[in-house]
């Protein structure tokens, strides 16, 4: 067996790393609020079940409780900031922070979502909520803009909770408000027992509409999830899509048993890794995947960033985009989740371009749109 060539040493510092321009495709309003807000919010709306009122303990409560092991003890900590993001100026201000804090970041193109069906018990209706949203990620991008710092394009993407039953609703919402900053669909909640198929309405509907969507899947269940996702919802993109690393094997080997970590496998070893029919699907058709590493530690999706399937995944050339998920109860950011794959999985320069360039190929922006940021803004940067 022939060893690759030793790797030139050309890992990013957290300083380039920070400065570099970034893409995201998979971030959750409602997952990247900044502690201090949900406190100010919670005081204007006399809202008292905070876990915590000063900043950095709610900030480390957070992190913790979402470190559960389980996606769906994750998902309850939404709760808590559910319970303040229920007025246009609590959405307004949480939307334009997103899109500061993004840029601050480096970010020049985001993707926000979330489930405006969450945000109606302060009797605010749907589409109320949507453009809300929609004036502070307007606002965030003037600042940005007006600062005169790198500027930043954002969008929304509407999502439908899987265990509820609104998606075709929340589908003709995201039709009608295609021209107000929203992008496109999602579904997202617990994945176990709510497949996709359950919302087939919704995604027909959206198809008919030329509409762009994306599903979660393949986190907390593996290949049928993804299956179905694809190919009988019609998804352009995978959320997280991380368990199909379930349909690769080497020599007859899972390849999550290998332990050879992913950096270090040979250019031999990646070419005999077998893909199964739906894997060698999901390559060949360029179906981008929304990965988050940081995320699927906590929710015990993959075991270390080590061995997180990101790294194989992009080394077979599959369609592979790095995201931060919820910042929130994460704890990180883009740069945070660069930094991670650069310190742990053996990652440089050249691999953190090609997932910005992929996420910006995979971008539901008009074409045209997405090339100028490649073009004018990615290259130029990670080329220079
Ligand atoms: O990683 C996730 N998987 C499934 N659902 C998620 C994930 N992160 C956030 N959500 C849910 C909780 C939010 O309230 C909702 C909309 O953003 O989406
Ligand atoms: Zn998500």
């Amino acid at each position: 067996m022939t060893t690759e060539p030793p790797t030139p040493t050309t890992a990013p510092s957290p300083e380039q790393i920070r400065a570099l321009p970034k893409a995201l495709l998979h971030d959750h309003l409602d997952g990247g609020l900044r502690p201090q807000t949900i406190i100010d919010l919670a005081d204007e709306v006399g809202y008292d079940g905070l876990p915590a009122t000063e900043e950095s303990a709610l900030a480390d409560w957070f992190a913790e409780s979402a470190d559960s092991g389980s996606l769906e003890r994750y998902l309850s900590t939404f709760d808590q900031v559910l319970a303040v993001m229920q007025t246009p100026e609590a959405l307004t201000r949480v939307a334009r922070e997103c899109v500061l804090d993004l840029a601050s970041d480096g970010v020049v193109y985001a993707e926000l979502r979330y489930a405006p069906e969450q945000h109606l018990r302060g009797g605010l209706d749907l589409d109320e909520v949507v453009l809300a949203v929609h004036r502070g990620v307007q606002e965030g991008m003037e600042e940005v803009a007006g600062s005169g710092r790198r500027p930043i394009v954002a969008r929304t993407l509407l999502t439908a909770m899987r265990h509820a039953a609104r998606s075709r609703e929340i589908a003709e919402l995201t039709v009608r408000h295609l021209g107000d900053g929203v992008a496109g669909f999602d579904i997202a909640g617990a994945e176990a027992g709510f497949p996709p198929s359950r919302h087939l309405d919704a995604f027909e509907f959206l198809r008919r509409e030329n509409a762009h969507f994306t599903i979660h899947a393949g986190e907390a269940f593996g290949l049928p999830s993804i299956w179905e996702a694809i190919q009988w919802c019609g998804a352009e993109r995978l959320g997280h899509g991380v368990r199909l690393v379930d349909d690769l094997t080497l020599d007859g080997v899972p390849v999550t048993e290998v332990e050879t970590p992913y950096a270090e496998w040979t250019d031999d070893m990646l070419a005999a890794v077998r893909l199964g029919a739906l894997a060698a699907y999901v390559r060949d058709r360029r179906i981008p995947l929304e990965m988050c590493p940081s995320s699927n530690l906590q929710t015990g999706a993959a075991p270390t960033i080590a061995a997180h399937p990101i790294t194989l995944l992009d080394r077979l050339r599959f369609r592979v985009t790095l995201n931060t998920d919820n910042r929130l109860m994460s704890r990180t950011s883009m740069s945070g989740e660069m930094g991670l794959l650069v310190d742990r999985a053996g990652w440089e320069l050249a691999h953190l371009r090609r997932v910005t360039v992929n996420a910006l190929k995979s971008a539901f922006l008009p074409f045209d749109e997405r090339l100028a940021i490649i073009e004018d803004v990615v290259k130029p940067a990670y080329d220079g």
